[in-house]
Formats: structure tokens, C-alpha cells, sequence
């Protein structure tokens, strides 16, 4: 990429006053050099993470220092390519400035000539977790926008430096060797493919590209708010560099635990069709015997895969429960247990996993084609009248439904998705509940999203 050339130096631009750090910008030519070589390995990074991709991509843009740098050099790659992009900024409503912000956002994609939206989040006073809320939020939002229009992907700016302060995050949480491979740059999670091209580059380096350019970016005043933890990971990663515990050290680091994760994810994938089999209401049937025998590692590996499955959440259960389970299950003592919205009961000689009834989510409008519990494609092949909910089955459901032929347990059929109308059952796809096809509209299947985790448990 030739766009700071020393011909014309980038930083001899003036800075916006009112909305940015305004850092001072590189002088000598020493650090020209460095900044152009910088610029330009973030240049080919994200040129590499979007490479393939079959359609639109949307980035995900708050207006921070790291995604407009995103915006700014994927505008430059589309440019260059023709690819077709799309802008989204989420308004979460939790900060006065956050309009201004998208707004801000909205006015470089109008002078990028880029399509812009900015997508509001009304959930936040009340939710529980706000943090976690507000994530989880956003990702539903954007997810449901790109597919809104058709997009192929969702692109977030998590860089080197969000990489290195997981890893530590995840240290401190006793995370095994999957926590610790850090965020993938290619994921697909409830149906989408999800890019962090920028993964490798620091996060200076992006506010030099952005500085460059003159753009001026927002910072969010919880990346100082050293009540969280990413913020504590930040500071400590100051206190540890003299030891030569560094942001690439750390990066490296994960990138090493990844490949040890694949390589139990192999393990783990000839484990599960051994020990593994299914029933279409996702219920997971678990052999004991191959499960002792294999190595712990890759015990544990499947056995997280499998609740991360079974219970429709994007992340495992923690370490320390993991392990702890793990013994419960091939003990002899307890008959049964639950962890991580799952439940585990002996069956025979075998070992039964299925959802917790009551971890599963609070009603929800029905619409045509959703993801319900991370775990069940619920579709509907007509317009979806107003006013139907989509909750789990549970006990009022089954009564009405009936147990279908097949022998599943009840506790596995009261958290499978239905159609509700008020209080009255209208379908429930996972039963075959009405059988008179009067609802017939209606259909389920139990999926398992994520790419990395379809690989290892499609064994039925
Ligand atoms: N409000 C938002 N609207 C759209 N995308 C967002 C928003 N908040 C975060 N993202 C996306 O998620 C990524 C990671 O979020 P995180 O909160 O860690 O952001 P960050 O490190 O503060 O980055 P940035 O400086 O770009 O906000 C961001 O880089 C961005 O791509």
C-alpha cells in the first residue's frame, strides 16, 4: 500500500480538535518508515481476512479508534477491489454521547459513499449482566442486520492488543487450551461468518492510520473504567512487559494454543464417534468406556464441546467445573448433575446430556426464520400472524402435545421451541404437535452453529 508515501507525508495533515486523543504524529523519518511499513501490514492483513469472502461484508463500526480504522482501510481495499461493503453502529442508549457518535460514524460513510445504519438497543436499564447484556445485544443486532440485507459477513476490529488482554482475561479464569487459543479471525456463530482481520495489528498502529488520515474517533470512557476486567488485563500488561510478557509475546502465545486446540479437536472428533450419538431433539447419548479410556485432554475437550452445544451458548463451561463434572459423570456416585444450563443423568450403562428446561430464554416474538436457545433453527414457511411467541415446550406445552413415539425423556422434549399464542400451544415443530398439519407452517431443527464445533460433534 503506497498511500503514505514519504512524497507526501500523511501526518502533515491537521488533527480534528474536538473529537479525538490528537496524539502527536511520527516525525523523524525513522518512524515514517516504521509507520508506513505498519500501515501497510494492516493494509494486508485485513486484506487477507476478507479474502474469499463470497458477498457483502458489514462492519461493525462504534466510532473508536479501532474500527474506524477498520472503516478506513477496508474503504481502501473495497476501492481497490469493488467488494461490496456496508457500515452498522450499534446505539446501545446507555451513553448520552453515543448518538453523536453513530452520527459521526454515519457522516464518514456518506463521504465514503457507504452504505450506513445505526441500529438502537432498547434492553439496557434492567438487564442484569449490562456489559454482558449490551454484547450480547449487539451481536444479536448486527447479525439479524447482515442478514437483513443479505450479507455475507460481520467484520469487528479486535486487534493484537483485545487478543493479548483475553488471553490474560482468560489466564486469570483458569481457562484450558481452548479459552486460551483467544478470538478466532474466522468464526460462524448463529449462522454468521464473523471476521476480526485486524487481529494481528496493534492497536497504535491503527490510531497512526487514523491520525494519517486526520480522522478524529471517540473513546469510550469504560476503557478506563478500571472496574473491568479488560481494563485491569490492560494495566497489567504494563507491569508485565519487563519480564517480556508483551502484547506479541501473548499473541504468539495464543496462536500456539490454537493449534493444540485443533489438534484435541481431531482427538476429540474421533472420541465422539466412538462415544457419541445423537437424538433429533438434541439430546447427546455419551458411551463411558471409550470416554475413560481416551486422554483426559481430549475427554474434557469433547465433554466442553458437548455443553456448549447442548445448552446453545457461544462459550464452554469454566475450567474448574469442567473438570469437576467430568469426575461426577464417570464416578460412581452421583446419579446425575447439571452444569452450564445442561443436564447429565445416567442411562443404563450410558450417559445422557440435554438442555435445562429452565435455562432456556424468556418468550420471544415469533418471526419467520430465528435462532432459538443458540441451538434451534425455527422457521415458519408463512407470514407469522402478530402477537405469537416463540418459548420453550415445558411441562403446560408437553401436556397438551403429548410424549411422541421415540422414548425421549420428558425433561428433553420441555425444552424444545414452540409457537405460542398467550397461553395456548399453536405448534410445536420438535413434537409434530398439531399432526393434523394445521400448523404444519411451522418447522424446527436442532442445529449446532459454530463451524469449529460442527466439525467435532456432527457424528450421528
Ligand atoms: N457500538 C458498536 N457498534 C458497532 N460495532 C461495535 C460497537 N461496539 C463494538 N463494536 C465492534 O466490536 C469490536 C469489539 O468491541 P469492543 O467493545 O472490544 O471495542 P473496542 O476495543 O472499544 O473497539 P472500538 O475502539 O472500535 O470501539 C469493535 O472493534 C467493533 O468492531
Amino acid at each position: 500500500m503506497t498511500r503514505w508515501s514519504a512524497a507526501s507525508p500523511p501526518w502533515s495533515r491537521t488533527w480534528p480538535t474536538s473529537w479525538s486523543r490528537g496524539a502527536t504524529a511520527p516525525a523523524a523519518s525513522a518512524s515514517r518508515v516504521t509507520f508506513d511499513a505498519a500501515a501497510s501490514a494492516a493494509a494486508a492483513a485485513l486484506a487477507a481476512g476478507f479474502s474469499g469472502v463470497p458477498g457483502e461484508i458489514c462492519l461493525a463500526v462504534s466510532g473508536g479508534g479501532d474500527s474506524l480504522a477498520l472503516l478506513a482501510l477496508a474503504a481502501d481495499w473495497a476501492a481497490a477491489t469493488g467488494h461490496p461493503l456496508s457500515v452498522a453502529t450499534v446505539d446501545h442508549r446507555l451513553r448520552a454521547e453515543a448518538a453523536a457518535e453513530a452520527a459521526a460514524v454515519a457522516a464518514r460513510c456518506a463521504a465514503l459513499d457507504l452504505p450506513h445504519a445505526t441500529l438502537a438497543w432498547d434492553g439496557g436499564p434492567g438487564a442484569g449482566n449490562l456489559s454482558q447484556a449490551a454484547r450480547d445485544a449487539r451481536r444479536a443486532l448486527l447479525s439479524g442486520h447482515a442478514a437483513a440485507r443479505g450479507a455475507a459477513a460481520v467484520a469487528l476490529a479486535h486487534t493484537a492488543d483485545d487478543q493479548a488482554e483475553t488471553f490474560l482475561m482468560r489466564l486469570a479464569r483458569g481457562s484450558g487450551v481452548g479459552g486460551l487459543a483467544g478470538m478466532a479471525a474466522r468464526s460462524e456463530v448463529g449462522g454468521v461468518l464473523w471476521l476480526r482481520p485486524l487481529l494481528g495489528i496493534r492497536r497504535d498502529t491503527l490510531r497512526d492510520v487514523l491520525r494519517a488520515r486526520g480522522w478524529g474517533w471517540a473513546e469510550d470512557p469504560s476503557n478506563l473504567d478500571a472496574r473491568f476486567d479488560r481494563v485491569k488485563a490492560r494495566r497489567a500488561l504494563d507491569t508485565l512487559a519487563p519480564l517480556g510478557l508483551d502484547v506479541p509475546r501473548l499473541v504468539a502465545t495464543a496462536s500456539r494454543m490454537a493449534e493444540a486446540r485443533d489438534a484435541l479437536d481431531h482427538a476429540g472428533q474421533a472420541l465422539a464417534a466412538a462415544a457419541l450419538s445423537w437424538s433429533a431433539e438434541g439430546e447427546a447419548c455419551l458411551r463411558p468406556a471409550p470416554l475413560r479410556a481416551a486422554p483426559r485432554s481430549v475427554r474434557l475437550q469433547l465433554l466442553a464441546d458437548l455443553l456448549t452445544a447442548v445448552s446453545g451458548r457461544r462459550h464452554p463451561p469454566r475450567r474448574a467445573a469442567l473438570e469437576r463434572a467430568a469426575e461426577a459423570m464417570l464416578g460412581a456416585e452421583a446419579p446425575a448433575g447439571s452444569l452450564h444450563g445442561c443436564l447429565w443423568r445416567r442411562r443404563g450403562e450410558g450417559l445422557v446430556l440435554r438442555r435445562e428446561p429452565r435455562a432456556c430464554p424468556p418468550p420471544v416474538p415469533a418471526r419467520r426464520d430465528q435462532l432459538w436457545d443458540g441451538r434451534w433453527r425455527v422457521r415458519c414457511s408463512a407470514p407469522v400472524p402478530e402477537g405469537l411467541s416463540l418459548a420453550a415446550l415445558g411441562p403446560a406445552g408437553l401436556a397438551v402435545t403429548g410424549r411422541p413415539p421415540g422414548g425421549v425423556a420428558a425433561e428433553t422434549l420441555h425444552a424444545t421451541p414452540a409457537i405460542w399464542h398467550n397461553d395456548s400451544l399453536i405448534a410445536a415443530p420438535a413434537c409434530g404437535y398439531p399432526a393434523d398439519g394445521r400448523a404444519a407452517a411451522w418447522s424446527a431443527e436442532w442445529t449446532i452453529e459454530d463451524a469449529r464445533r460442527r466439525r467435532v460433534l456432527t457424528c450421528r
